[in-house]
């Protein structure tokens, strides 16, 4: 009997709401301070097995080991740059400096363009110097009873502000396209209500413990796609090793990566897993085609055992972003 063909995850695109065709998988970049530097290594080995989306951010610290990438892949000959899709974001500490970050963001990758800018999270912070920092800048500023310094005075739709204005200048040409980051569904509505360009992306914590069904509904409905982070459940991979995930895997004879990536990409969702080991980052690309039924069983995992793993003390500001997550 034929064996049914699949496409790989990283063949696999969908188009943002302005138009603009963004592949499904992309490499995570957020790599602690100790494997920075491999970060590299990572995107070299990610591009060379097909992936063409690479996901990063201001705060990452990992922009200038992706500029050294790409500079390399585009002198063997691998790639050009208009067949990468770049995506960075603003940290709120630049909550209101969106070209300093942007400019510096560019100058670090070592391109004229990103393909997608985020705004990292709806919150503002005060600027602290720290030469450990970012850029200079520390970046999660505390006071010093150990809080975190946030601006309390500022609003966090001044960002998206900025970013719509770089974003629909005709003669700036920095920015393909422009969205936002862990923003729950009050925050968008009030993005669309008061903004004149419909963010194309959402990017959140996102995977069968944390399904958001509310963000999916109204991002849906909305035409607004989400991004899927912390797939397997961020530093040590903890999802991979959940029960629930092995015995998918196991039906259909791909590892637990696939299914827990592929379980996004099924559902029309973007979704950026993050690795510097190069034989994980070649061999997870295999794309399962899960049932209707394969994914309502793996997002039933939000019902009867939710769980957010990226939920820190400073972040807990923003609505719904702390616990177990929104309500289902
Ligand atoms: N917008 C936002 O606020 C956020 C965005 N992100 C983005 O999403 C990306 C992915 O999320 P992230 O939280 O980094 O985590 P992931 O869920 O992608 O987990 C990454 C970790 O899992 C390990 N891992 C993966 N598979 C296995 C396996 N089979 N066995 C053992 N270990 C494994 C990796 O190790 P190894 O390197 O050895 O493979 C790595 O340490 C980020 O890198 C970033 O780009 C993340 C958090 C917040
Ligand atoms: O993007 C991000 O990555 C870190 C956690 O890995 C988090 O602080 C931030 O939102």
């Amino acid at each position: 009997m034929a064996e049914m063909l699949h496409p790989k995850l990283t063949e696999i695109s969908f188009l943002l709401n302005n138009g603009v065709r963004m592949p499904a998988i992309g490499l995570g970049t957020a790599n602690p301070p100790e494997k920075l530097a491999e970060t590299k290594q990572a995107v070299k080995a990610a591009v060379k097995a097909g992936y063409r989306h690479i996901d990063t951010a201001w705060a990452y610290g990992s922009e200038p080991f992706i500029g050294e990438a790409i500079k390399e892949l585009i002198e063997e000959g691998v790639i050009k740059r208009e067949d990468l899709f770049i995506t960075s974001k603003v940290w709120p500490v630049l909550w209101d400096d969106v070209d300093r970050s942007l400019n510096e963001s560019l100058k670090s990758l070592g391109v004229e363009y990103v393909d997608l800018l985020l705004q990292h999270w709806p919150i503002c912070y005060n600027k602290r110097n720290d030469p450990h920092g970012i850029n200079g800048l520390a970046r999660n500023p505390v006071r010093e009873d150990g809080s975190p310094d946030y601006n309390e005075s500022a609003d966090w739709i001044e960002t998206y502000r900025q970013l719509e204005k770089i974003y629909s200048d005709p003669k700036d040409r920095r920015v393909r396209a422009i969205g936002v980051s862990n923003f729950p569904v009050e925050y968008l509505e009030r993005v669309l209500k008061e903004c004149n360009v419909k963010p194309a992306m959402n990017q959140v914590e996102m995977h069968p413990r944390l399904p958001q069904f509310e963000l999916n509904k109204f991002c849906r409905e909305k035409n607004i796609k989400l991004t899927a982070y912390s797939p397997v459940g961020s530093h040590g991979a903890p999802l991979v090793d959940y029960p629930p995930i092995k015995e998918m895997a196991e039906k259909y004879n791909i590892s637990p990566n696939d299914i827990l990536t592929s379980y996004h990409v099924r559902q029309g969702s973007f979704v950026v897993p993050r690795s510097v080991n190069s034989v994980r980052i070649a061999s997870n690309i295999e794309f399962a085609p899960l049932s209707k039924e394969d994914i309502d069983k793996l997002s039933d995992l939000g019902r009867t055992d939710p769980k957010r793993y990226i939920n820190e003390e400073w972040n807990k500001v923003v609505p719904g972003f702390t616990g177990t997550g929104p309500p289902v």
